[in-house]
C-alpha cells in the first residue's frame, strides 16, 4: 500500500515566479526509509510543508496514509510526525517540557509512547532539566525526532535531520532510523548528503523542485552509462583545463581530489592515449585509473544532461 502518493504536485512562488516544486509523482510505500536527496534550493521543504499540511500545493494531488493532504489535514496533523529543518523547539522550555508539550498537544504522555522514543531519549534523558537552547546540536537533533516521534506517527517526515551535525551523531541518527523503519514506521528524510543516499532504500534525486531520478541507491549507480576514470596529476588546474580540451573528453568534474572523466569513444586503450596527451602537455605524476561511480556522479551527470 502506498503510504504517501504524490501525482504532478506542484508549489510556486512570488505569483508564479519561483517553481519551487514542479509536477512531482512519487509513492512511497508503508515502511520504506525513502531519502528526498537534493542542494539547497532543490525544493525538498516545500516539498515536506505539503505532505504535512502547512502549505497549500497549488496543483496535482497527495495523500498520506490514502487521507488527502488538503481535505483532511486535520486527520493527517495527528497521525504524521515532522522534523523541521531549522530547530524549531522552545528553546526557553527544559528537554523533559518540550517532549511533555508535545505529548500533550496529541493528547498523548511521554509514559504512553515511551517505548517508540526509549533508545533516542535515553541518550538526552540525563539531560531533561536543560533548557532546550543550550544543548549540542547532536542532542537537539535527538529531542527533536523525540518530540516528532511521541504521538507514535504512522509517517515521519524529516527535513534535512544531519545538517550541521557532526559525523558520528550522524552515523548515530541513521541507525536510529532503520530502528523506528524495522517497527513499521514509513519515512521520508531529506538530505544535501550523497553519502547518506545510500542508507536508505529508495532514493529521489531532486534539484530545481523536479525529480531527475527515483529508485534505489544501487540501480541508480548501476544505471551509470559509461565507464568512470579518477584522474590526477601534479599541476591539478592546469590539468583541468587540459582534460576538457582533449577531443575525446566527454564529460570530466571534480571529485574530492580527482576528476572524474568519461570518454566519447571509451576504445580500448583510450586511457593510455590520454596519458600519452597529458605527457605531450608536460603534466607529471599522472594517475588514470577506473573508477565506481557513486550517487554524487550519477547527481551530477543528471544535472549536465
Ligand atoms: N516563502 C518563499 N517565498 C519565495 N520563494 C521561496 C519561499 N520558500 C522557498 N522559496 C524558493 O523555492 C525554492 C525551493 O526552496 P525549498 O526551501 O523548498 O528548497 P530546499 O531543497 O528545502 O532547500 P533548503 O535546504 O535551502 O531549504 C528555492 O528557490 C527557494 O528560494
Amino acid at each position: 500500500m502506498a503510504m504517501v502518493l504524490l501525482q504532478d504536485l506542484s508549489k510556486s512562488y512570488d505569483k508564479g515566479n519561483v517553481k519551487a516544486v514542479e509536477a512531482v509523482s512519487l509513492e512511497v510505500p508503508q515502511g520504506e526509509l525513502f531519502g528526498l536527496i537534493g542542494p539547497d534550493g532543490a525544493g525538498k521543504t516545500t516539498l515536506f510543508r505539503m505532505l504535512t499540511t502547512l502549505l497549500l500545493p497549488d496543483g496535482g494531488r497527495a495523500t498520506v496514509n490514502n487521507l488527502d493532504i488538503v481535505k483532511d489535514y486535520k486527520a493527517i496533523r495527528s497521525q504524521v510526525g515532522y522534523m523541521p529543518g531549522k530547530f524549531s523547539l522552545y528553546q526557553d522550555l527544559t528537554v523533559e517540557e518540550n517532549l511533555n508539550f508535545f505529548a500533550t498537544l496529541f493528547g498523548t504522555t511521554i509514559e504512553e509512547n515511551y517505548h517508540l522514543i526509549k533508545d533516542i531519549y535515553q541518550q538526552i534523558e540525563p539531560f531533561k532539566n536543560r533548557r532546550a537552547g543550550k544543548l549540542s546540536g547532536g542532542m537537539k537533533q535527538k529531542l527533536a525526532l523525540s518530540c516528532a516521534l511521541i504521538h507514535k506517527p504512522t509517517v515521519l517526515f524529516l527535513d534535512e535531520p544531519t545538517t550541521g551535525v557532526d559525523p558520528v551523531s550522524r552515523k548515530e541518527f541513521w541507525e536510529m532510523l532503520k530502528r523506528l523503519k524495522a517497527q513499521g514506521i514509513t519515512i521520508l528524510v531529506s538530505t544535501p548528503y550523497m553519502d547518506e543516499a545510500t542508507l536508505c532504500d529508495r532514493i529521489a534525486l531532486m534539484q530545481g523542485g523536479k525529480i531527475l531520478a527515483i529508485d534505489t541507491p544501487d540501480a541508480i549507480v548501476q544505471q551509470y552509462p559509461e565507464k568512470l576514470y579518477g584522474v590526477r596529476a601534479a599541476a591539478m588546474q592546469k590539468l583541468l583545463l587540459d582534460l576538457r580540451a582533449y577531443p575525446n573528453t566527454l564529460s570530466c568534474f571534480t571529485f574530492g581530489e580527482y576528476f572524474h572523466l568519461s570518454f566519447k569513444d571509451d576504445h580500448a586503450g583510450a586511457a593510455e592515449d590520454l596519458e600519452r596527451y597529458l605527457e605531450s602537455k608536460g603534466h607529471e605524476r599522472i594517475g588514470i585509473g577506473e573508477v565506481t561511480p557513486t550517487i554524487e556522479d550519477c547527481f551530477i551527470r543528471l544535472l549536465k544532461q
